[in-house]
This record gives structure tokens, C-alpha cells and sequence, in this order.
């Protein structure tokens, strides 16, 4: 965060909208986004949007995408991170549990997982969270993989804050239960990454969404999304950055963009300070 000098704490975030479609191989374009994110030289933090390695809706394909936690795709993101010295939101991908380790959750457990990964600017894993809501008209996540069990956080250090920043993950639908949103508030989240793979029939709601989580949680609300038409769906794009006021600061076009915003984590406490809404919460 070496934007923070004197002024306080800013945070340069780059926010990856990837569009793809069904033509392009998963190697290739986990290559061509490894590039796109060694290019985000003066960013802080970088964020990849849900599942944009195997694609979100070609479900066929998942079993056979779906990849280890130290698999190809965050192996060369670790790569990419460290070289830019950026903490990289790498989006989200398809987990597959490690043979032989003990099977999570109930019998039945289909060992897969929509699993969001944090890197450190040394390419470490800092954090991970499995998608706590499945997403589908009675097929897709709900029939596929395993729901998540608890939140999480990444705590971004920060030269001028040892505490750090605590960043919220959340995980495309989740966006509309504002209970989870709370939770990670309720545990310091000053802003929630949300990578999401939302199709363009919905757009309005994602874009109302991120700006009701925002203003109830006077937090930042970091949504990228995924542009392009693949597995037979329109993805609606218009990835965005909300205020803690609900201001939109930043709002990607349909296609494939990079969004820069200086997030200034002062102000958002001044505001807090201002107006404490949080704290008049009746538990
Ligand atoms: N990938 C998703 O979770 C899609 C969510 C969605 O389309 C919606 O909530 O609407």
C-alpha cells in the first residue's frame, strides 16, 4: 500500500473482469489472465472474477477441471503474485479434495468445492473460503458440489497498520443473503471481494445488491464479475466498486476490463465514526 504515504491508508485495487467463451481452452486462458495480473505492476490488491478457469456454467466439464489447492491455476497465480508484489483475490476454483484425506461434512460428501483464494504479495496462500450458498435452479452447485461451512477473512498487511485491513469473501450468490455480509462485519471486514460468474438476465440486482451490502456495512464492496457468453449463458459484466456510502466508484462495461480504484480505508472509518450505525445493531 505505498499509495498510503502522508495522505493515510489507500488501497490500489485492480478489479480483472475476464470474458471468455466456450473456445478457449482452460490452459490457454489461465495463462493469458496469469499475464493480464503480472501487468497490474502498481496495484495492491488484484481481484479474478468466480470460477474463471473451468467456467462457471459449462457444469460437464467441472470433475474434470476441478483441481487441487496447489493445482496448475493457483500455482501459476502464486507465480504471477509474488512477481507483481501484490496480493491477488485469485476468484474462485474447483477444488477437489486430496486423496486420502478424511472426507468433510456428512456421508455422501461429493469432495468439491467453489473454493476462493487470497494470495500475499509473496505468492503465499493467506486465505480461502468454499462458497457457503450453491447456485442453481435444482441443478449447477446444488447437485455438484459441497457447500462451504464458515467464513472467512484475508487480513492485508499494511506498512502504515500493523493490524492490517480485514477483507470479507463472499462468493457470487452469496450476495444476496446480507446475514453472511454481517457475520464478516461483525469480525472486522472493512471490505468484501465478491468474484461471481452473475449472468447479464440479472443485472439490476447485482448491481442494487453490491450497494445495499455496501450501505448496511458501511463497508467497500469489491464485485467482479464475468463477461462473455459461455455454456449457452449471457454473463452480464459490469463488475463494480461501492463506497461504505453506496457510491459507485467504479463500473466495468460488459466485456473484458480492468477497473483501477484507490480505496481509502480513513475515510471509511471517518464515516464510520460520523455516523455509527453498526454499533446501534440490537443483537
Ligand atoms: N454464479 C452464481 O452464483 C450466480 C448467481 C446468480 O445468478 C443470481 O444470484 O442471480
Amino acid at each position: 500500500m505505498s499509495r498510503a504515504g502522508a495522505a493515510g491508508r489507500v488501497l490500489r485495487v485492480r478489479v480483472v473482469q475476464v470474458a471468455y467463451d466456450d473456445r478457449e481452452s482452460v490452459t490457454d486462458r489461465v495463462h493469458r489472465v496469469a499475464d493480464l495480473v503480472r501487468g497490474q505492476r502498481d496495484a495492491d490488491l488484484i481481484v479474478l472474477p468466480e470460477l474463471w478457469a473451468p467456467g462457471y456454467f459449462t457444469f460437464a466439464e467441472w470433475s474434470e477441471r476441478a483441481e487441487l489447492l496447489d493445482g496448475p491455476t493457483v500455482s501459476l497465480l502464486a507465480e504471477a503474485a509474488a512477481q507483481v508484489g501484490a496480493f491477488v483475490h485469485a476468484g474462485s476454483i474447483l477444488e477437489r479434495a486430496a486423496e486420502g484425506r478424511p472426507r468433510s461434512g456428512e456421508p455422501g460428501s461429493r469432495r468439491l468445492w467453489n473454493t476462493s483464494i487470497v494470495l500475499g504479495r509473496d505468492g503465499s496462500c493467506i486465505a480461502q473460503y468454499r462458497k457457503i450458498h450453491p447456485f442453481g435452479f435444482g441443478e449447477g452447485e446444488p447437485t455438484l458440489i459441497d457447500p462451504g461451512t464458515s467464513i472467512s477473512t484475508a487480513l492485508l498487511g499494511h506498512e502504515h497498520d500493523p493490524g492490517g485491513i480485514t477483507l470479507g469473501l463472499a462468493t457470487c450468490y452469496d450476495l444476496r443473503f446480507p446475514e453472511l455480509f454481517r457475520q464478516l462485519a461483525a469480525v472486522g471486514s472493512t471490505i468484501f471481494a465478491i468474484p461471481a460468474a452473475w449472468p447479464a438476465a440479472r443485472r439490476e440486482h447485482w448491481e442494487v445488491l453490491g450497494r445495499a451490502r455496501a450501505i448496511e456495512n458501511q463497508a467497500f464492496v469489491i464485485q467482479c464479475n464475468t463477461g462473455g457468453t459461455h455454456g449457452g449463458v449471457e454473463l452480464g459484466g459490469h463488475s463494480q466498486v461501492i463506497s461504505p456510502r453506496g457510491e459507485v466508484l467504479a463500473r466495468a462495461g460488459a466485456g473484458e476490463e480492468v477497473l483501477t480504484v484507490d480505496i481509502d480505508l480513513d475515510e471509511l472509518e471517518d464515516y464510520r465514526q460520523a455516523f455509527p450505525v453498526l454499533a446501534d445493531r440490537r443483537l
